[in-house]
Parts: structure tokens; sequence; C-alpha cells
């Protein structure tokens, strides 16, 4: 795989973005900017607004005021710009269980327009580190597999920016530490941005350059691992640095 052209300006860039499902407002006025290159860790408890975060800035739904933009395209008016730049595992990886490691990825590369979808899809296994999964079924998978499968299918078109949902869910210690590898390796060797749902930091805390925490669909904190590793110092596990920022902030 070779690396994604790269041009200037932020990676993603979101202004006063709000998001409301019926009365309920779930996103309240997020600013955030995101440089290319970075890993951003994106912290914050089961409902805090992350997952619905990353389905914006994959278009999946439109915020309901607010701008979100991913590489200077607009997720609303430049959906396709978009698209084409950007990579997504979701907390759920949607794959087909009858089909091969390979049968999936040709699948995926040819809807997403991939030139060469049979080698771009031996080259991601590769990058990925299994080709000898490449012939077996995925419905006999495990969770660890089936995630590489889909990191894979990810970035089959070597996309710019990386969106991984708690991509640690169900993961065992090998997995989570197999994982922090492959996010590395996208982001040095492929120049990938990797935006990061998590609520278990201390498990990628290690891999990520930014952090952003989110409360209540209100972004509470933002700053580099390395001045938020200064900042909290004692903190054995960073797991619940949300409750230590949110009461800074209270
Ligand atoms: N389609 C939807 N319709 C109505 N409410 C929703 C919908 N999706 C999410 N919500 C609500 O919005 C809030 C934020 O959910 P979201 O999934 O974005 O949070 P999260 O931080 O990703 O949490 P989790 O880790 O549990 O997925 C929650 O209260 C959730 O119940």
């Amino acid at each position: 795989m070779s690396p994604p052209t790269t041009t200037s300006g932020p990676a993603v860039e979101l202004r006063e973005l709000r998001h409301r499902y019926g009365e309920d407002e779930v996103l309240r006025g997020i600013d955030l900017v995101i440089e290319r290159g970075e890993v951003f860790g994106f912290l914050g408890h089961n409902g805090a607004g992350k997952t619905t975060a990353i389905n914006i800035l994959t278009t999946l739904i439109a915020p309901t005021s607010g701008s979100a933009l991913v590489c200077g395209h607009d997720v609303v008016t430049d959906r396709d710009a978009v698209t084409r730049q950007i990579g997504y595992l979701p907390s759920e990886v949607r794959l087909y269980g009858h089909l091969t490691a390979t049968e999936n990825l040709v699948f995926f590369a040819r809807l997403s327009g991939v030139a060469d979808p049979e080698g771009a899809a031996a080259r991601a296994l590769e990058f990925l580190g299994c080709p000898e999964l490449a012939d077996r079924r995925v419905g006999t998978f495990s969770t660890g597999m089936r995630q590489r499968i889909g990191i894979a299918q990810a970035v089959l078109h070597e996309p710019t920016v990386l969106f991984l949902d708690e991509p640690t869910a169900g993961l065992d210690p090998d997995g989570v530490r197999q994982l922090r590898e492959t996010i590395a390796r996208l982001n040095t060797e492929l120049g990938m941005t990797v935006f990061m749902n998590t609520h278990l930091l201390s498990e990628v805390a290690r891999v990520c350059t930014t952090i952003g925490v989110l409360n209540q669909g209100e972004l509470i904190y933002r700053d580099s691992m390395a001045e938020t590793v200064r900042r909290f110092p004692d903190e054995a596990s960073l797991e619940d640095i949300y409750v230590r920022v949110g009461q800074e902030t209270a």
C-alpha cells in the first residue's frame, strides 16, 4: 500500500456542531479541529454522543446545525468527496460470514470503485499481517480476526482519515496490543489520520497523539497526549480522566 495523497488543511473541523434526536440534544455545539497526521482519541461515557459524531463525520447522518468538514469537504454538501477520503470501522464489523476474507474484501473494493480489487485485497491482508486468512470463511473467525478484516476493508481504498468506533470492544489483551500496533503503522507508514472513539482510553492512550473528552454532548477537554500525561501524572489509569476533567471544569 502506498501513502495517501496529502494536501494541506485540517483532517477534521467541527464548528458549533449540534445534533438532536427528537427533543434530545446529544451534541451541544462542538468546536474541534484535528490536524492531519494525528491519532485522535475521542473519549466519553456510553451515551456521551461519540457514535453520533462519527456518524455525522462519515456522512451517515446529517447534523441538526453547525458544520463538519473532513479534509476541507462539508459532510452534507460535499458528501461524495468526504466518502472518498474516509475509511470507517463501525463498532460492529459488518462482513459476509459465508464468504472468505478475500471475497469480502474484493466485494467491498468493487463497491468503492477501487482499481484492481484483488490486488488491493491482497495488499490489505498483507499489511494487516494476516494473509493466511485470505481463503477462510469469515463466519469461522474470532472477534480479533473479524476486526482485522474489518480494518482491511476500511483501508482498501487508502483513505486519508480512518474512523474507528470503539475498536477495542470484545478484544482480548493480545488483540488490543495488535490493534494499537496496527493503528500506529497506519499512521506512521501510510500517513493516515485516525479518529477513534473509546470509553477505555487506557487501552489506546499509548497510540493517541491527542485526546478529546465528550461529556453529555459537550467537548470538555482537548489536548495533546503529552500534555495530558503531564497534567494527570498520578493517574494510574486514564479511564476515569473524564470524571476528573468534568469535576475541574464544573
Ligand atoms: N437513532 C437514535 N435515535 C434516538 N436516540 C439516539 C439514537 N442514536 C443514539 N441516540 C441517543 O443519543 C445519545 C448519544 O448516543 P451515542 O451512541 O452517540 O453515544 P456514544 O457516546 O457513542 O455511546 P455508546 O458508547 O454507548 O455508543 C444516547 O442517549 C443515545 O441513546
